[in-house]
């Protein structure tokens, strides 16, 4: 984790940039203005709607990289909106994290695995790559520890060994949440508080300089009380705070899952910030591909900075 927070310390800014593109916030004219150009690379007619919103989206993500790069430390995309267009969309992932990291920012993949053991090994591979080739680009992945300890380990070993981090659901952000995690066990804790000593003890070996291990966990924005708790309970363990902006957390929230120095924890927001040009009352349907990616990266980054500001004030105090 020594990496990450060094690169929130240059930015003074603990925040993270969902790159989670749909179609429905990628403006029009830039899916648009690829029609031409995959109409002659892909084999079939079929594949041409998946084509021409993967290529959209790299554009798109490209656009928001270069808005932001200088002012945050890290990017999250979301490999689920990319799966979504099979193929040509997992291409787009994994060049979307090679862009993001040739411009120097941290790349946390969320891609949330789990699995058996022996499962769980190849999943790992997003980490330590193959060999020495490192298709996937990311210095994190988020993973689910429903299987217990033999579905983190292997993530944990390859971690180590490829100098990266794992970020594991503990509280998570959704409405449903609380069905499972919520649940009383028989010694009194709550099955997230136990998910949160497990998740400990998992990064007792990793402990960096800073003082937190390789091993993270994901706490939701829209549980202050218990991410307040949670940062006691868990004093090695890094934070992945989402549910800010969008789903409704706020810097106010988030304050109390960081540490006494102002470290610990991460924010993450995804469409409050690479959805804010549709928000900027600046967008016109008769703007050009250019225009409207232009209103994308000034919106991103203003929306970016904002967040910057309002962490700043609320955890840096
Ligand atoms: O508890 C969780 C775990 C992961 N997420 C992911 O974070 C982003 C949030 O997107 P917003 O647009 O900022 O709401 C998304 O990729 C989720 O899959 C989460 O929200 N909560």
């Amino acid at each position: 984790m020594d990496r990450l927070i060094e690169a929130i310390d240059n930015t003074q800014n603990p925040s993270v940039v969902g790159l989670d593109p749909t179609e429905a916030l990628v403006p029009p004219q830039v899916v648009a203005s690829f029609a031409d150009e995959v109409r002659d690379s892909v084999e079939s007619p079929e594949e041409i709607e998946s084509a021409q919103l993967a290529v959209a989206y790299f554009e798109y993500n490209r656009t928001i990289i270069d808005a932001i790069a200088d002012i945050v430390p890290a990017v999250k995309p979301q490999i689920a909106m990319y799966e979504a267009l099979g193929p040509a969309g997992v291409d787009i992932y994994t060049m979307t994290c090679e862009y993001a990291a040739q411009q120097g920012l941290y790349v946390l993949g969320d891609i949330k695995r789990g699995d058996i053991g022996s499962t769980a090994a190849a999943y790992a591979h997003h980490l330590n790559g193959v060999g020495d080739f490192d298709p996937w680009h990311e210095d994190a992945v988020t993973v689910n520890p429903y299987l217990g300890t033999d579905g983190i380990t292997p993530f944990v070993k390859a971690a180590a060994e490829a100098d990266k981090d794992i970020f594991v659901l503990v509280r998570t952000s959704n409405p449903s949440s609380s069905e499972l995690q919520m649940l009383d066990l028989a010694d009194g804790t709550k099955v997230y508080e136990h998910v949160a000593d497990l998740v400990e003890g998992w990064g007792a070996e990793t402990i960096g300089s800073h003082g937190y291990s390789r091993v993270g966990a994901v706490v939701g924005a829209t549980h202050p009380e218990e991410g307040k708790a949670l940062r006691e309970r868990m004093p090695h363990t890094f934070f992945l705070v989402p549910g800010y902006g969008a789903q409704g957390g706020t810097a106010a929230d988030v304050a109390g899952m960081f540490d006494k120095q102002g470290s610990g924890a991460i924010v993450n927001s995804s469409r409050g910030i690479i959805g804010a040009w549709k928000k900027s009352g600046k967008y016109s349907e008769s703007m050009t591909a250019d225009e409207a990616l232009d209103l994308v990266a000034s919106s991103a980054r203003q929306a970016a900075l904002g967040m910057r500001d309002n962490l700043r004030v609320a955890v840096y105090r």
